[in-house]
């Protein structure tokens, strides 16, 4: 059986209700399609000290107030993933790539004109099927 492998995911909410995506870079896993930031959980880690440790590395960003969505568990073939996917609604800092991955802040009525990753389909689902400040 493939292992499965827990990632963070943050659905970072700027203050005009955008949502921010990074563009995975061609090598990767998923590469080439958007993604909400995030990464794999690290043995032993809580999980809200885990995303705040990769949106920290990827976007340079400290996270102040989050609170969980949902979890998504899909199976690519080549790898099986649980996405523990929470939503950021105050964070310090102003959010750059670090690894060099394209950013863009997204209006919630313009996430279906980006391409995700396939487990994303029902998080996108999720965001446009309610309004999101009153979930934060
Ligand atoms: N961050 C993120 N990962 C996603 C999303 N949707 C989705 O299927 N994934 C998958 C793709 C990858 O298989 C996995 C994330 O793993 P990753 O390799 O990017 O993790 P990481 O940032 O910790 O990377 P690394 O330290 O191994 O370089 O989750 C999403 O919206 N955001
Ligand atoms: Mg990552």
């Amino acid at each position: 059986m493939k292992k499965m492998v827990h990632v963070m995911v943050g659905v970072i909410w700027g203050e005009e209700q955008q949502i921010l995506l990074a563009k995975r870079p061609e090598h990767l896993h998923q590469g080439g399609l958007w993604e909400f930031p995030g990464g794999k959980l690290e043995a032993g880690e809580e999980a809200l000290s885990g995303l705040s440790r990769e949106l920290q590395e990827e976007l340079d960003i400290e996270v102040l107030e989050a609170s969980p969505l949902m979890d998504v568990k899909h199976d690519y073939g080549d790898k099986q993933v649980f996405l523990d996917i929470w939503q950021v609604s105050r964070f310090k800092g102003e959010a750059r790539g670090v690894e060099g991955q394209l950013l863009r802040w997204v209006p919630l009525a313009e996430l279906d004109q980006y391409e995700f990753p396939a487990a994303n389909a029902t998080i996108v689902e999720r965001l446009k099927s309610e309004k999101a400040p009153s979930l934060l």
